[in-house]
């Protein structure tokens, strides 16, 4: 019993150890098996990770996620793991060399967004302490990218400021081809429908806030202007050409119409006076052949009837040649009074294109080449008659500074304000001229040496006396003026240089002077 009851106990203990091994190894199943889930998961986003770079790795690392998941199959999975590692390793060092590459890419990519002009310089600043922190390797893919968005960024700014045209920013070399634009201008009529227009853009050319576009499209608009001049004038040009051309046609045919009219009147008048002369001398025969005087008057009446039949188609004849003429005439003078016509209105265009040429569009005053062309006249004129002339060269003293304290268009409208004070001075058989900029020309006939100092020096307190006022400010403009006179033999030309040496000198003795040469 006693046996029996120890084995029945010893069964119960065995029992209870096997149910606690079997819990224990259920335990270990389980701790494997989410060991192994853990395990599978993890290569999983390993191969997610990896995918796409190297195929035999993808391959490996799949085969390896199932075999994981299998517990069966787990010792296919230990000999593949070295192979894994080896992949695993040369892959790293892949990914490694190209992160390298690319971090020097974008360190070049950025130096050369350094090189962009007139960057502004807060972005450039931005760029700057990109670049240090690029410095630095980057250990994974995922330090890259933002390094790559950021620099994408950078380009963006400059790429928006280079559309808007915010900041480019005018260089000297934009300026200097903006003043020479505006020269340009100054040396070209153009007609009085385009000059408002013109004036603007030069005021434009010449502000401080211009910018490159505008520039570029100030030259496209004097291009455009320039061809609708040419295009204009040549289609002016081609019109009266044209009604020249056809009347000078219609004139030939009048012409050769006629000429040929009066041929064949010729002929039929010949022909005519044959018959008339021999129907006289059929009467002159009759009158020696007959004797018989009722036959004879029978035979000269006859004769005086054929005769008078005749001088009817001869009179007939001359008169339809009479009104031929008329009619040809008639359509010449109708051909002639229109080419005339045309003529004139062409002769008017010219002279007015002539007049354009010959004006400074900003102050209405002659200008260089209608000085020229008066300086000849003057110089002819003197010759002849030995009277006196005058050249008188008037410039604003520190012009500059009014265009730079008050800006361009003031600059202008002083200009303007001058030329009509120098004009408004000077009596009908004086000229003045816009020579260029601020300098004017006088040309002042008959006057004698003793007056001419008193005359330029009115001229030049008129000018002083002018109340401008800038800003608020009451401004002082002033002249220099030098001149010469013609001397007897001496070219004009060489009087222009002379009174230019004598400007010269008021300018260096403080300006605001007259000198006379
Ligand atoms: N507003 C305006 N300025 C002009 C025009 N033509 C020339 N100028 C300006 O005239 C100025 C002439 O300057 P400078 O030659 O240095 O002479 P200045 O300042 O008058 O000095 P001085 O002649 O030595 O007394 C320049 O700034 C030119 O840009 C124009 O049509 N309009």
């Amino acid at each position: 019993m006693n046996d029996d009851s120890s084995t029945v106990s010893q069964i119960g203990l065995l029992k209870q150890k096997l149910q606690a091994t079997k819990t224990a190894l259920e335990e270990i199943n389980e701790d494997r098996n989410s060991k192994l889930m853990a395990l599978s998961q993890f290569i999983t986003q390993m191969s997610l990770a990896c995918k796409g770079h190297n195929l035999e790795l993808d391959n490996k690392l799949a085969k390896l996620r199932v075999n994981i998941g299998n517990f069966e199959h787990l010792d296919e999975v230990l000999p593949e793991l070295p192979e894994i590692e080896r992949l695993l390793k040369s892959q790293y060092h892949i990914i490694t060399t190209k992160l390298e590459q690319g971090r020097t890419g974008l360190t070049n990519f950025s130096r050369e967004l350094l090189r962009v002009n007139n960057l502004p310089e807060k972005l450039s600043r931005e760029i700057s302490i990109f670049r240090q922190e690029l410095s630095k390797p980057f250990h994974s893919i995922w330090e890259y990218i933002p390094r790559v968005e950021q620099l994408i960024g950078y380009y963006e700014q400059v790429l928006l400021k280079r559309q808007h045209g915010e900041t480019l920013e005018i260089l000297p070399i934009h300026r200097q081809l903006s003043q020479e634009l505006a020269q340009l201008i100054s040396d070209i009529e153009f007609p009085k429908s385009q000059r408002e227009q013109v004036l603007r853009l030069k005021e434009r050319l010449s502000s401080e806030t211009l910018q490159v576009e505008e520039l570029l499209g100030a030259y496209q608009t004097i291009l455009r202007l320039l061809l609708e001049n040419i295009a204009r004038e040549k289609s002016a040009s081609q019109e009266f050409l044209q009604t020249l051309n056809d009347a000078l046609t219609s004139v030939r045919d009048i012409v050769s119409e006629s000429f040929s009219q009066t041929q064949q009147s010729q002929k039929l008048k010949q022909q005519l006076n044959l018959e008339i002369n021999s129907q006289v001398d059929n009467v002159l025969g009759s009158i020696d052949e007959i004797d018989e005087l009722l036959q004879l008057k029978q035979k000269i009446t006859e004769h005086m009837s054929a005769l008078q039949n005749s001088l009817a188609r001869k009179e007939a004849l001359e008169q339809r040649e009479v009104a031929l003429l008329q009619k040809s005439v008639n359509t010449l003078r109708k051909e002639l009074a229109e080419l005339s016509a045309e003529t004139l209105s062409y002769k008017e265009r010219l002279f007015e294109q002539q007049k354009i040429n010959q004006l400074d569009s900003l102050t209405q005053l002659p200008n260089r080449a209608a000085l020229d062309e008066r300086m000849e006249q003057e110089f002819r004129r003197i010759q002849h008659n030995e009277s006196a002339l005058w050249i008188a060269i008037a410039d604003i003293d520190h012009f500059k500074s009014i265009n730079d304290s008050f800006g361009h268009s003031t600059g202008d409208k002083t200009l303007q304000v001058i030329a009509m004070a120098l004009k408004n001075s000077l009596r009908d058989t004086e000229f003045v001229a816009r020579y260029g900029g601020e300098e004017f020309v006088l040309l002042i006939p008959d006057v004698s040496t003793k007056d001419i100092t008193q005359l330029l020096n009115r001229v030049r307190e008129k000018i002083k006396n002018i109340p401008f006022k800038f800003k608020n400010q009451r401004i002082t403009v002033t002249l220099s003026i030098g001149a010469a006179q013609v001397l007897n033999g001496e070219h004009i030309l060489d009087t222009f240089e002379r009174a230019d040496a004598a400007l010269y000198k008021a300018k260096h003795e403080s300006r605001d002077r007259v000198i006379i040469d």
